[in-house]
């Protein structure tokens, strides 16, 4: 403020402006002489010089500078003109009329007598939003944690592509160590870490969202990134996959976890990409870094042509990588028919007990099961046998857009073949369609060093939301979110995460009574995928009767046998995810709140049994066995049922077209070229609504009911935001 105020005494050496002192007294003594006055009148000069500065954008951003907000100025410049009038010396009336000087003049000079005049007369507010500033200021979160601060910490990066041994030397560090912690990114590595300290000889706990296993006498643990204990004390730290510090909904964990782990060593694990964003942020933190760099054990190759007869052409040891759950499941369905082996299937929806048991049938040797397919949850974690990745597609479709697949991730799939414990010492990368080929080996070649992780996420803790809450003496708990995101104030390095799921929660529990700020937060941070309406009314049930003070309990039951459909399988897999929704809100909750944890946890581990089970027999070659031909959409290309069933059947048509595209063509047909894919994404609650409404609007029902998507009148959009939705393969924590 200083140079602000003292930056208004450059111009206008012309007319000597009077003080602040001089022009307050004036106005107190009961109004302008009557030269001032006259003068008022009949200059306009004047009037227009004082209207110009009340409506100055520039005049507005300056008061920012002294805590004069937009929503405060336009009061605080009316009251400051009204008072200037009052005040109206003729010394000041010459002042501001001055021939000689400019309008930006003029107005530096105002400004001095505005800064003098907002900080007696509102400096209650101005102190308010200094504060509510000051809590929202993300621009060094390095400080939000002294102790680490204090704690002398070096960094070690283990920097290198997949398959180089970086996670292998930072996890030997940190068993060697007295006492160590892993923040892995998936639940499923937190496990594999785990199992394989514990099986060493090292022991180890396990901390995720979901679960907390103590062994006794451990000094190590496993954990997902967000659950890092950052009160706990270390030798060793470990951060895996250090570049999702730049993931735009979960990189504030990384951050986190990166500046406040009280460990002597840190040891990040990543492909270097972040190299230069963790130097920057070690700096801030005078804190070293010492590089490891680390090259593939295997080399990694392209092989040109892609599958030219389509999946019949794959081998044992392929892994084929595609990007919804439906195209995994045709893929399965297309082999199995057409070739007789047997193929395991991992994706991020399914638990990762179950991702494991299919990694660990398709590593093992002499079975029937030598093929994977896989969505990218394949690309980190898994130690899989595969030879050859063979990418279904390059694009993946996200809400209504169809992007290309970055190349870090293309990068990571791809490197997943020919790992260095897997039987095979080159690994090969390529795709379905020859045309995408070009694009696989661009992004393999992309050298790491230009693939840059630029910015760090960072999300607020609870405590920060409160203050700023109750500075704003707000309790709606999305306005806060929203109005916090609004005002937050960040430098290069860091962005605020996306809070699209939090939002939707906090819309979805908005009507829901008696939460206080602390559970309203809770239960929206909490991972559940509230785009299906089952994970959303399970959400919205618990919290009413927490709110309730009724005990949550979970009026479920085991299913009596394994699924025998995909769908089957999908009805299990949202099950389970509404009992892991249950189980991490019960290890924030008290315990008689959430009672019988236990049997929750066992209905869990049945439920994933029944899927191992379900999903080894599900798609079983089918009678017509291999060597048949399938008929192929003639609009998506996806195989479908053999042609010879197609001939029995006595199919007037020559081409076939897959249920999906058949509904499209026929929703083409009856709404015009233009209709859409509708998914009500908005709001999880008033889904049902929706869908009713959009029946009697005459939409079509696409097959499949969980894709909770329809075609309809591109007129009908405007009631709903129209988004196409791709069946969740989702990430899981
Ligand atoms: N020195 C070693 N001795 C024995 N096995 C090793 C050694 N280094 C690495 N490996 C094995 O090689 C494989 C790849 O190592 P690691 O998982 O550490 O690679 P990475 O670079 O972290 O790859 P990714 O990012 O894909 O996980 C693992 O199966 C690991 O156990």
């Amino acid at each position: 403020m200083q140079k602000i105020l003292s930056s208004a005494t450059h111009a206008a050496e012309a007319v000597a402006w009077p003080t602040f002192d001089e022009v307050a007294a004036a106005a107190e003594a009961g109004g302008a002489s009557s030269k001032g006055r006259k003068q008022r009148a009949e200059s306009r000069k004047l009037e227009d010089s004082l209207a110009a500065f009340q409506n100055s954008p520039t005049v507005r951003d300056q008061a920012l500078a002294l805590y004069i907000n937009a929503q405060i100025f336009a009061e605080v410049a009316a009251a400051f003109v009204d008072f200037l009038r009052r005040g109206m010396t003729p010394a000041l009336a010459d002042a501001i009329t001055q021939p000689s000087a400019s309008q930006a003049q003029i107005q530096n000079n105002l400004f001095e007598l505005f800064a003098n005049f907002a900080l007696q007369n509102y400096g209650k507010e101005i102190a308010l939003y200094r504060e509510i500033v000051h809590t929202v200021d993300l621009t060094k979160p390095h400080l939000w944690y002294p102790t680490a601060r204090a704690f002398g910490r070096r960094i070690v990066y283990h920097a290198g592509p997949t398959n180089s041994g970086k996670t292998f030397n930072a996890l030997q560090a940190m068993s060697q160590a007295g006492t160590g912690v892993y923040c892995g990114p998936l639940r499923l590595l937190a496990m594999e870490v785990y199992d394989s300290l514990n099986a060493q000889g090292t022991l180890c706990n396990l901390l995720t969202g979901q679960e907390k296993r103590e062994v006794p006498g451990a000094r190590h643990t496993a954990c997902t990134v967000e659950m890092a204990n950052l009160n706990e004390e270390y030798d060793v730290a470990v951060i895996d996959e250090i570049q999702l510090l730049g993931d735009e909904s979960r990189g504030w964990a990384w951050t986190r976890a990166l500046q406040g782990l009280l460990a002597k060593e840190i040891h990040i694990c990543g492909d270097g990409s972040a190299l230069g964003l963790v130097r920057s942020m070690a700096k801030q933190m005078h804190e070293p870094v010492e590089v490891h760099n680390y090259n593939r054990f295997t080399p990694l190759e392209v092989q040109e042509g892609g599958l030219a007869r389509g999946y019949q052409d794959v081998q044992p040891g392929d892994c084929i990588v595609a990007f919804s759950r439906r195209d995994i499941y045709d893929i399965k369905h297309t082999i199995e028919a057409t070739t007789g082996q047997r193929v395991c299937v991992v994706y991020g929806a399914l638990p990762p007990e179950t991702r494991r048991q299919q990694a660990r049938l398709f590593n093992e040797p002499g079975n029937e099961y030598t093929l994977l397919v896989a969505s990218d949850a394949v690309g980190m974690g898994l130690n899989l046998n595969i030879r050859r990745v063979v990418f279904h597609t390059l694009h993946k479709t996200e809400g209504a857009q169809r992007r290309a697949v970055p190349v870090t991730q293309i990068k990571q799939i791809a490197g997943r073949a020919g790992r260095r414990s897997s039987e095979f010492k080159v690994g090969y990368a390529t795709c379905l369609n020859q045309g995408d080929i070009p694009q696989l080996a661009a992004a393999l070649e992309t050298p790491l060093a230009d693939l840059s992780t630029t910015a760090a996420g960072l999300f607020p803790e609870f405590g920060t939301l409160e203050a700023f809450a109750g500075q704003l003496l707000m309790d709606e708990f999305g306005a806060i979110l929203g109005k916090f995101a609004e005002d937050a104030r960040l430098e290069g390095t860091y962005f605020l995460c996306k809070q699209d799921s939090v939002m939707r929660a906090a819309r979805l529990l908005s009507r829901v009574e008696g939460l206080s700020l602390q559970d309203r937060f809770l239960f929206c941070m909490a991972p559940a995928n509230l785009r299906d309406p089952r994970v959303a009314s399970a959400l919205l049930h618990f919290a009413t009767r927490y709110a309730a003070r009724e005990a949550v309990t979970l009026d479920m039951h085991a299913p009596m046998a394994a699924p025998k459909s995909s769908d089957g399988l999908m009805e299990m897999e949202l099950t389970h995810q509404v009992l892991s929704l249950w189980l991490w809100l019960s290890h924030r909750f008290q315990k008689n709140v959430f009672p019988e944890q236990a049997t929750v946890q066992g209905l869990a581990t049945k439920l994933i049994d029944l899927m191992d089970e379900g999903l080894q027999g599900l798609c079983a070659p089918r009678a017509f066995g291999s060597g048949s031909t399938l008929a192929m959409c003639s609009k998506c290309r996806k195989a479908g049922p053999p042609l010879e069933d197609l001939q029995t059947q006595n199919s007037p048509h020559k081409t076939w077209m897959c249920p999906t595209c058949r509904t499209a063509a026929r929703a083409a047909h009856k709404h015009g070229p233009e209709s859409i894919l509708l998914e009500p994404d908005e709001n999880a609650a008033n889904y049902l609504q929706l869908w009713t409404l959009a029946r009697r609007h005459g939409a079509d029902l696409l097959s499949d009911k969980h894709e909770a998507a329809w075609w309809v009148p591109r007129d009908y959009a405007g009631e709903a935001r129209a988004q196409r939705r791709t069946a969740s393969v989702g990430a899981e924590r």
